[in-house]
């Protein structure tokens, strides 16, 4: 059972992710694109980073590569599939998951930890967590307003798709609390399958006790089962 967190040239968030997976107990590889996803994945992580230097859109290049084509048919057979950050814009480019990622309202690459509401705790990522529950997580990145037409939005929001919504502290969501201009504060999404999903925040960076939160590995438990 081996978790494929997939490198591409640019990702940074790779070694992170193997590692707060490995603290779960849960076994995890880093895997090159251009080997391919070895035969022994049971789940695959789309990690963070840069790839190809966000060059022409975030995500848009390595959305491009042959392996994507091997996610895709794992997705499509039932493994579980997480998009991270840059992985989050790599899985929207290609499709795994509905909507793009485009860049914040303010225009500006943005690091903070942020709050978010759980708004379906029956998902593999999110049955950790209570509905409503409200949880920090960091963000880290220069692309992260979430675009979908208005008809698209409202099927996901009806079919239970949004995962994670920026809140305030209080579990408020407001356009205050909603760092980058998200359409309705979405901050992660199912893709077609509930075993698919996307988000902008990093689970990976709240997921070890050294590093001061362990919000992020009910997230990462979804490897486990
Ligand atoms: N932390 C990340 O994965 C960064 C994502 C992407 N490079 C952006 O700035 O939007």
């Amino acid at each position: 059972m081996t978790v494929a967190v997939v490198q591409f040239g640019g990702s940074n968030c790779d070694r992170d992710t193997v590692q707060a997976l490995a603290h779960l107990g849960i076994d995890a590889d880093l895997v090159w694109h251009e080997d391919g996803l070895p035969e022994e994945t049971t789940g695959v992580v789309l990690p963070g980073g840069f790839s190809y230097g966000d060059y022409l859109r975030a995500g848009a290049m390595a959305a491009r590569s042959p392996v994507m084509d091997e996610v895709r048919e794992a997705a499509d057979a039932g493994t579980p599939v997480l998009g991270i950050c840059n992985g989050a814009q790599i899985g929207c480019e290609s499709s795994l998951t509905p909507g793009a990622f485009t860049t914040n309202e303010s225009a500006r690459f943005q690091c903070e930890r942020v709050t978010l509401r759980v708004e379906n705790a029956d998902t593999p990522w999110t049955e950790g967590f209570d509905e409503g529950e409200v949880v920090e997580f960091p963000i880290a990145h220069g692309e992260g307003r979430y675009e979908i037409d208005d008809n698209r939005l409202d099927e996901l929001e009806a079919d239970g798709r949004v995962l994670f919504r920026y809140c305030d502290e209080d579990g408020n969501v407001t356009p205050e609390a909603n760092p980058n201009g998200s359409k309705h504060s979405v901050a992660g999404v199912l893709g077609d399958r509930d075993s698919v999903a996307v988000l902008m925040p990093h689970p990976e960076r709240v997921s070890l006790p050294d590093i001061g939160s362990t919000d992020g590995q009910g997230v990462l438990r979804a490897f486990g089962e």
